[in-house]
């Protein structure tokens, strides 16, 4: 997250950190008590390893109540999913058991009626991605308050240049943005998951570039299909 600031401590118990031999990868968070939403783009560097994912966290590294790191039995990437673009950019992890839920470790609902948020709405996103353009990495969540973009200036041949699908959405970028690691997390508007911090390597910071999101009402069917589909 740049230009934002640590996040209060717990206020985000739907928050998870994908993790790869104890290293925080991405983002990502909890959409029922053993599901995890992310980032498809997420498993591009982990060598069909599967991930951990660590749930009730503010620290990366200290130990804290409630803080947890739970092993994966299943990992489903949109099958429109792919390298070459954003396109259905989401990935679906199915936790070994249900998460205990207490204050720091709660479902945070996604929004399933499929209509655009308005431009301007401020939303918020939360990570443990890069802090400094110098790649700094946080041990401590971060947040940062960010506008919506419209679709048609994202669109704009300076800017997205037309990628940018009714899948997708854009906030803001001047400054404050998503990184590196924040891929997979929730943009949350008004207290509900609108979006998933897309998982494509793009340039941080710079308000030619906002910050694209996969929009997760189009995909409630398919959600809840894999949900129903594997055995709990
Ligand atoms: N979404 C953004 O704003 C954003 C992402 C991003 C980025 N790349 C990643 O964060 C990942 C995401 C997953 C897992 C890891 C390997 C990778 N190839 C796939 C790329 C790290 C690099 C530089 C700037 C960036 N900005």
């Amino acid at each position: 997250i740049l230009g934002g600031h640590v996040a209060e401590p717990h206020l985000r118990p739907h928050m998870a950190s994908l993790q790869l031999d104890g290293e925080h990868v991405c983002g990502g968070f909890l959409i029922a008590e053993q599901w995890v939403l992310s980032a498809a783009h997420c498993t591009e560097e982990t060598d069909g390893k599967l991930f951990q994912v660590l749930l009730g966290a503010h620290s990366l590294t200290e130990p804290e109540p409630h803080k947890r790191l739970y092993r994966v039995r299943a990992q489903i990437p949109h099958p429109g999913s792919n390298i070459h673009n954003n396109k259905d950019d989401l990935l679906l992890l199915q936790l070994e058991e249900k998460a205990e839920l207490n204050e720091h470790v709660q479902v945070l609902r996604f929004q399933r009626e499929d209509r655009d948020v308005a431009a301007d709405t401020v939303c918020e996103v939360a990570g443990w991605g890069t802090v400094s353009h110098s790649g700094r990495r946080p041990d401590k969540l971060y947040q940062v308050e960010r506008p919506v973009l419209s679709r048609d200036d994202c669109n704009h041949r300076t800017r997205h240049d037309h990628t940018i699908t009714r899948n997708m959405m854009c906030t803001d970028s001047r400054k404050k943005d998503t990184c590196k690691g924040d891929s997979g997390g929730p943009l949350v508007c008004n207290g509900v998951a609108e979006a998933v911090v897309t998982a494509g390597s793009r340039v941080c910071g710079n308000y030619k570039k906002p910050g694209i999101y996969t929009r997760i009402a189009p995909y409630a069917a398919w959600i809840d299909g894999v949900m129903a589909s594997v055995a709990g």
